[in-house]
């Protein structure tokens, strides 16, 4: 008790708390991409669908800013300034006028640089677990702003669920998903850089006229009513012909995918990780066991989706009280 004032509460003392956030992958269930922009990206109709793998970012005051990471490829990711966590740091401790001293510990599960937007996640992540850690209490807009300008896949990392992104993919129209849909990833070994596979794209459409890219209403109604056959047959990616040349080897990826049972195989996003979607959990365990030894992948993972977006994760304290 404060002896100099009786009644008030005790003290509280001041610790030096950590915070957790967990945060999904994505697919992309349609990718439809425009022609080239003056600024160097693609109008894009991307629906985005949160799927069951997860990063975990943990943030913990510091003297100074340093990241660190755990998990497959994080050899591949960078650990200074760059790092898109660090990136997030940054960019919201300016804003709030604060010294971005954190430790960043990353734990990958999301393939790097695979397609699935681990990167985007982890800015996501750094981002809500900052403004936690410091209290500095944006609002969801003003996160969402931050996250756009971290990159264009990284709002909907934040939110989650499934939505359609249009502009270069970071403005977001959220979309109602009616089920649970069980989906196979086949993890390539080593990643696909994407700038590259959207130039490879426009190289390979030439002088073709790119009609301006539009969201499918049969594939957002199969999303809605949660029918996995009639997304089996909606589901587009514009990026999987120039994935597939910048790596041939994806066809038989997709092939093997495909003869052991899966409804639909497509690349996710700029690749190279492919997506199954199977029938049910049953199949999608099947499938993973079928892809694993197919000789045709590094790994294979199963996932449910829709997965909520970038959470905090209750300290144990938090969680028994
Ligand atoms: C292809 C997608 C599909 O969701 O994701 P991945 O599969 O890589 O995860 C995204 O469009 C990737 O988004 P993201 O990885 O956030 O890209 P950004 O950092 O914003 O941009 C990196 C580069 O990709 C190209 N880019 C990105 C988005 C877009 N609409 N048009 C583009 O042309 C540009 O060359 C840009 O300089
Ligand atoms: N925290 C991070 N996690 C993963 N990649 C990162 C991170 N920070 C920067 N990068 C870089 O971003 C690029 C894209 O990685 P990632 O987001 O995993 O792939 P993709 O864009 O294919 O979904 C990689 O070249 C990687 O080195």
């Amino acid at each position: 008790m404060d002896a100099a004032r009786p009644n008030a509460p005790p003290a509280r003392r001041t610790v030096s708390r950590s915070v957790t956030v967990r945060v999904p992958a994505k697919v992309n269930v349609q990718l439809a991409v425009g022609g080239p922009r003056p600024d160097g990206f693609h109008d894009l109709a991307n629906v985005f669908l949160a799927v069951g793998l997860y990063d975990e970012v943990t943030v913990t005051p510091a003297d100074t800013l340093r990241v660190t990471a755990s998990g497959p490829g994080t050899d591949q990711i960078p650990l200074d300034a760059t790092n898109l966590a660090a990136r997030a740091a940054i960019a919201l401790a300016e804003r709030h006028g604060l010294a971005p001293d954190v430790h960043i510990h990353i734990i990958k599960d999301i393939p790097v640089a695979g397609g699935m937007a681990g990167g985007s996640a982890d800015a996501a992540a750094a981002l809500l677990a900052c403004d936690t850690l410091w209290g500095t209490g944006a609002s969801q807009p003003e996160l969402l702003a931050l996250c756009a300008e971290l990159g264009s896949d990284v709002p909907f990392s934040l939110i989650g669920g499934a939505a359609l992104g249009q502009g270069r993919g970071e403005l977001l129209t959220p979309v109602p998903v009616g089920g649970t849909f069980h989906w196979v990833f086949a993890v390539a070994d080593g990643g696909l850089s994407t700038p590259a596979v959207y130039r490879e794209c426009d190289r390979l459409r030439g002088a073709a006229v790119i009609a301006a890219p539009e969201p499918a209403p049969v594939l957002l109604d199969a999303l809605r009513t949660g029918d996995t056959t009639a997304l089996a047959a909606a589901l587009t990616n514009d990026l999987q012909p120039a994935a597939l040349s910048l790596r041939p080897s994806l066809r038989e990826t997709l092939d093997a995918g495909t003869h052991a049972g899966a409804l639909a195989a497509l690349v996710s996003g700029s690749g190279p990780t492919c997506a199954f979607l199977a029938k049910d959990a049953a199949s999608a365990a099947a499938l993973t066991t079928a892809l694993l030894t197919s000789g045709t992948c590094r790994t294979a993972r199963a996932a449910a989706a829709p997965a909520q977006g970038a959470v905090v994760v209750p300290t144990p304290a938090e969680a028994t009280s």
